[in-house]
């Protein structure tokens, strides 16, 4: 007889996600974690980073009313922000597991590692289960160049006492663009430096280029095509340098150049499960190579490569919770997946991008839009608001959207509602929505 039904290993937001629904099935469940209960984006992501982009926020909603009768300066006091975001992320770990208990799932801590038998080892103690579900996620990656040892990582700036004078990012994706724009409103000299000049690769580079526009006009500095060699220390500073005349004297280094999956260490040559760059390979129901292992989350390369987001993470655990408590064996089924870059603006995206829609214009027509003078956006004395829309030539649905304002991560949603409801124009003319709002604006986006 097996220990469990299942054990689970990891437990941030996937992994979580898939043991509650294990266990409102009735099964026998085991959750495993080595550090922080609850994972990445509550403890070390989204959540701490969202808690402190809150001040970016009012700071931008206030500058944008500097011209129009709003007086005065506002800064922002770091240590009283970061015990902002202490006070809401010291309460996670304890909260979770409280939760878990609660539930009557069985909570392990350590580090979890398959063994040549096919159980699983958590601090010294094998476990048995009929299935097992992998929920590692993953790690900052660190750039391998000399000197890497003065790098810190997203983890650390988000809790960092005090926020250096100066401060550069290596590397242009999502935490790039995130920590830079906090650390900037924050009152820090912030740069970002970039192998080549395609920052935010996944995004309309239109729209990439507006938003690093308004990040230059806030002080903001990118360094583009700067192939960094080496970080030395000097006194209380740091000297980055390339293998041209590139060199930079800040006071941290953040290495934002992607994450990798903890995969490494989990004996999964043992298990037989094979791994790909991105990840542990999975079919379309999530099952490794072993017929009893599955993998779930940011630890996964992804069939579809859909992208590493929470949501993403607790679709899948909740999907694996239903596959392995109940007759069905269908594939799993994504729905078209919104994200958002909360930079300042914030830039969305979601669907078939505006590039492809262009080249294929036998089935797909592209809307630009500036909404910079829309009423939403003019009341606020926003900058810059736009959007690129993809509509279908055929059935006059939209397909796809990039957006950039401090509106787009509510208008994301709405139009992730639209194109998975594959809703027509009519069908949106026929609701009445409260105005004037982001929602009241739709309709004139077809
Ligand atoms: C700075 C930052 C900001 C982000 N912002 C957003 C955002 O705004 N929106 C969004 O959707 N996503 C965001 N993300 C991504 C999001 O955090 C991840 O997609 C999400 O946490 C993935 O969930 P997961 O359960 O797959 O993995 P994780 O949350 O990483 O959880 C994996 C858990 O497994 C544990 N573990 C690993 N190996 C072992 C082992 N061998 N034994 C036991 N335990 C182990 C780890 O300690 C960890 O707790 C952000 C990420 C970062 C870094
Ligand atoms: N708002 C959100 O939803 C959110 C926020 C943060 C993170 N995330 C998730 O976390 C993932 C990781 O984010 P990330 O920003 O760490 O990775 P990323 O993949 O978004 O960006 C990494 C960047 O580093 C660059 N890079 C790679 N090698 C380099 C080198 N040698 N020198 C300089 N630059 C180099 C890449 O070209 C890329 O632009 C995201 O893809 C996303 O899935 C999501």
């Amino acid at each position: 007889m097996a220990d469990f039904d299942v054990i689970v290993i990891g437990a941030g937001p996937g992994g979580i996600a898939a043991a509650y629904g294990l266990r409102a099935k009735g099964a026998k469940v085991a959750i495993v974690e080595e550090n922080l209960w609850g994972g990445t984006c509550p403890n070390r992501g989204c959540d701490p980073k969202k808690i402190l982009y809150s001040s970016v926020e009012a700071i931008e909603n206030a500058r944008f009313l500097d011209n129009y009768g709003l007086t005065g300066n506002l800064s922002v006091d770091w240590p009283a922000l970061m015990a902002h975001k202490r006070e809401y992320t010291s309460k996670i770990p304890s909260g979770t597991k409280q939760g878990l208990d609660g539930s009557e799932i069985t909570t392990l801590y350590g580090h979890a590692e398959f063994e040549s038998n096919g159980k699983l080892q958590v601090a010294g103690t094998d476990y048995e289960a009929t299935d097992y579900i992998i929920a590692t996620g993953q790690r900052p990656a660190i750039l391998p160049i000399e000197g890497k040892e003065y790098f810190q990582t997203s983890t650390d700036f988000l809790d960092l006492d005090a926020l250096p004078k100066s401060v550069t990012f290596v590397g242009a994706g999502y935490v790039a663009f995130e920590l830079a724009t906090i650390a900037n409103a924050a009152g820090s000299d912030v740069h970002i430096i970039h192998h080549n000049d395609w920052p935010l690769k996944e995004f309309d580079q239109s729209l990439v280029q507006d938003l690093v526009a308004q990040m230059k006009n806030q002080g903001i500095k990118f360094d583009f095509n700067i192939d960094l060699q080496s970080i030395t220390k000097q006194d209380n500073q740091y000297i980055l340098k390339d293998d041209r005349d590139f060199e930079l004297k800040t006071d941290a280094v953040v290495s934002t150049a992607g994450r990798i999956p903890n995969i490494d260490t989990l004996g999964l040559d043992k298990v037989g499960v094979g791994t790909l760059k991105r990840g542990i390979q999975v079919n379309h129901r999530l099952r490794t190579d072993n017929s009893h292992i599955y993998a779930l989350g940011d630890v996964v390369s992804r069939v579809g490569n859909e992208p590493k987001l929470t949501p993403v993470a607790s679709f899948e655990g909740r999907y694996l919770a239903n596959l392995l408590t109940s007759d069905s064996s269908r594939p799993i089924d994504y729905p078209t997946i919104p994200s958002v870059v909360y930079a300042a603006p914030k830039i969305a995206r979601i669907g078939i991008s505006p590039t492809i829609g262009k080249g294929d214009s036998d089935d797909y027509v592209v809307k630009d839009l500036d909404l910079t003078n829309w009423f939403t956006y003019f009341r606020l004395g926003e900058h810059v608001a736009k959007t690129r829309i993809v509509l279908d030539k055929q059935t006059h649905t939209i397909v796809g959207a990039q957006v950039l304002s401090s509106k787009a991560d509510e208008l994301i949603n709405y139009l992730t509602t639209l194109i998975n409801k594959h809703e027509t124009l009519e069908q949106l003319q026929a609701e009445i929505f409260a105005y004037p709002t982001v929602a009241s604006d739709l309709p004139y986006l077809f």
